[in-house]
């Protein structure tokens, strides 16, 4: 596997939202897309979620871990065995980040995939980049210079995935590598759909606000709003990322609100958010794709739109798919790794110099 022929690779995601893991084959040379293949999703079951969920904000070592680590392989071992891939990307699940102090902590046991699998794995992509300064997150961005290069941009252009996190990349498409000098800006720009999930889990029992129907019915409350943005986080030159609860805070600020009300004003302080975020882009970008579940509420999208000046569109709009991109995405850095270049710069989570992140395990 030296050398820079093709390989199919297979990149295994597990999201902040704790649903269930993303499987996209992709084949690749480690600088260009040249085909996308299959995909597959497998949820968690309620008691491989209430596991994972256990595990949130737990170190190496702590109580616990070890069962949230058992169900993450086991599910990545079921999900991996129904592909062939030349290699697989495995991004585990993350528990714990807190790039300026104790690290980042991703479970998954890539060693034991390997084994079981019979196959190369390429895994714990973030602990280097951490090591060398950086924030270890966002990691898809390198993709996403990628996929502006596959789609044929020739203007800068930004991604954002709308997940548990909202995280937002500006691409200039016309340098000639992701590494380069001013190709990529990418941090997480705040709280997307995590804190919406959990109103509507605690008030409604429910997993989403399904195409952001409850938020529709609800009024903005724009003092809670203001509040929000008061939050330096915002104002916080990038690169910068956050870790899943970072701002349980604002929960507290739509507490008083009815339910329709309280989902309105979480959805707008994504939104706003991402406007926050688009403002720290070196120049506005020529049009905005968007990724991840949050494409899908109507309500946040429609938000987004209206504040600002070019097209808002769902990735699909541009031939990708926006459930599997951050799967190929680490398809793609696999690759990457194998092949010995970079996965992450100064622009995409502030390491001191491009750097290789993930350990590489063979069967
Ligand atoms: N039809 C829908 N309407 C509204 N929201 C939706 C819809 N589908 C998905 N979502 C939201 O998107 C979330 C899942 O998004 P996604 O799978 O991109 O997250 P993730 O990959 O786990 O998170 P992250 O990217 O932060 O790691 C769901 O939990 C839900 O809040
Ligand atoms: C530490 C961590 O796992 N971060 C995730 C999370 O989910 C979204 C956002 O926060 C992003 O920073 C990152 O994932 C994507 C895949 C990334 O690294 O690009």
């Amino acid at each position: 596997m030296q050398g820079n022929e093709p390989l199919w690779a297979l990149g295994m995601m597990s999201g902040t939202s704790l649903d269930g893991v993303d499987a996209a084959m992709l084949l690749s040379d480690g600088t260009r897309i040249l085909e996308f293949g299959d995909s597959a999703y497998r949820a968690y079951s309620a008691a491989e979620g209430a596991a994972l969920r256990a595990g949130l904000g737990l170190w190496p070592g702590d109580d616990g871990v070890a069962g949230a680590g058992a169900v993450i392989d086991a599910a990545h071992a079921d999900l991996a065995a129904q592909f062939s891939p030349d290699l697989i990307g495995f991004h585990g699940q993350t528990l714990a980040h807190d790039p300026g102090g104790r690290g980042t902590h991703q479970v998954g046991d890539g060693a034991l995939l390997a084994h079981s699998l019979g196959r190369p794995v390429v895994w714990d992509f973030r602990s280097n980049d951490v090591q060398m300064g950086g924030q270890g997150a966002p990691l898809a961005p390198f993709y996403h210079f990628a996929c502006a290069q596959w789609m044929g941009a020739t203007a800068p252009i930004a991604f954002l995935n709308l997940g548990g996190v909202g995280n937002l990349t500006w691409v200039d498409p016309t340098k000639p590598a992701p590494e380069a000098d001013g190709a990529l800006l990418a941090f997480d720009t705040g709280p997307a759909n995590a804190p919406i999930n959990d109103l509507v889990q605690a008030r409604l029992g429910a997993d989403m606000d399904r195409n952001g129907a409850l938020a529709a019915a609800g009024k903005v409350a724009h003092s809670a709003l203001e509040l929000f943005l008061m939050d330096p986080y915002f104002g916080r030159i990038p690169p910068k990322s956050l870790d899943r609860d970072a701002f349980s805070e604002m929960m507290a600020l739509v507490r008083e609100l009815d339910d329709a009300d309280a989902a309105a004003t979480l959805t707008a302080m994504a939104a706003a958010a991402v406007m926050q975020g688009i403002s720290h882009c070196p120049v506005p970008p020529t049009r905005l794709l968007v990724t991840g579940g949050g494409r899908h509420n109507k309500v946040m999208m429609a938000m987004i739109a209206a504040g600002l000046d070019c097209p808002v569109d769902p990735v699909e709009a541009a031939g990708l798919d926006g459930d599997m991109l951050e799967a190929q995405a680490f398809a793609f850095l696999a690759i990457r790794v194998l092949r010995g270049l970079p996965t992450s710069a100064p622009g995409t989570t502030g390491v001191m110099a491009a750097v290789g992140g993930g350990q590489i395990s063979r069967p």
